[in-house]
């Protein structure tokens, strides 16, 4: 299969509903490189890998290490990374900065960012000096602080002619495709067809041009609370509890290693005692 490139993702508009998942390391790259569009190396890697309570602790020097060992991986979806807190909100200068370590660093193709209009001259910024742009609105977790939750956006009117508004902002700013996070179905579908560019919905509704999960909650992974937007599609947490159960009755009973995973003894002698 042919590699994805970003014109490819804004022109499935209107065609085939888009494939796309987080990836932090490259086995699960190579695991789901064929079968994605794309693999959003996500900000999320700070509360699934390194057990931190939100995103807004993550690093730029994270996101290049992340992004980097996805890059390896991944021979055909469209790789995107995400500009962690900090490293883009304080100007377009900064943004193109950081954008450019990013592209440079960890051969990725494109940059997310999350933000409406607020964001929409910074988007613009990025995509006229050559760097993709993928929007994110709605829900914003690195917001969180001032939201105090990641409770579902735009249920009443005004928020929802808000979140319109940023999705036709980021939209003509340049953004080749957007996120839509935690809104309701109708405001998922008023966007997917107010802007010409797709949707990429995470607890959206299927009225999106393609959805994303974070690939450790729907592999079940993630320990704790699951959101509600979340389907599993495999018991990974559990196969991997049962494997280490396994290893340690065979290490206790000393049935492991077994004669099969010995070295045999042709190299040098070494004395017993
Ligand atoms: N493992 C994981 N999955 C994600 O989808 C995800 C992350 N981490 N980290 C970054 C953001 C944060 N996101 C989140 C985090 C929590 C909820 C959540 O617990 N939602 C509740 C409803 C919350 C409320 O109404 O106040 C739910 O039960 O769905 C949703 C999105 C989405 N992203
Ligand atoms: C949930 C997705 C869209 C994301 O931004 C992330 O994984 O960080
Ligand atoms: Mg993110």
């Amino acid at each position: 299969m042919k590699p994805v490139t970003v014109s490819k993702i804004r022109a499935a508009k209107g065609k085939e509903p888009l494939v796309c998942l987080t990836a932090y390391t490259t086995p699960i790259a190579q695991a789901l490189d064929q079968s994605c569009d794309l693999l959003l190396v996500g900000d999320s890697l700070g509360m699934v890998v390194y057990g931190l309570e939100s995103t807004i602790p993550v690093t730029l020097e994270m996101m290049i290490a992340h992004g980097a060992a996805v890059s390896r991986g991944a021979k055909h979806a469209l790789v995107v990374v995400d500009l962690p807190f900090g490293s883009y909100q304080e100007s377009p200068a900064q943004a193109f900065r950081s954008a450019a370590r990013i592209l440079a660093e960890t051969g990725c193709d494109a940059v997310k960012l999350e933000g409406g209009a607020v964001m929409a001259e910074t988007i613009e910024f990025l995509t006229a000096r050559g760097v993709p742009v993928l929007a994110h609105i709605g829900l914003q977790p690195q917001s969180v602080n001032a939201l105090g939750g990641y409770a579902a956006r735009g249920k009443q009117a005004a928020e929802a002619e808000a979140i319109v508004a940023d999705a036709r902002a980021v939209a003509d700013a340049g953004a080749f495709a957007v996120v839509v996070e935690g809104v309701v179905a109708p405001l998922a579908a008023r966007i997917t067809s107010t802007i010409r560019v797709p949707t990429i919905g995470i607890g959206a509704s299927a009225e999106c041009d393609g959805q994303i999960l974070v690939t450790d909650d729907m592999m079940g992974m993630t320990f704790g609370h699951v959101p509600k937007f979340v389907r599993r599609y495999a018991d990974v947490g559990a196969a991997v509890k049962a494997a280490a159960e396994a290893y340690a009755e065979d290490v206790r009973a000393r049935r492991f290693p077994a004669e099969e995973h010995l070295y045999g003894a042709t190299g040098p002698k070494i004395a017993a005692g």
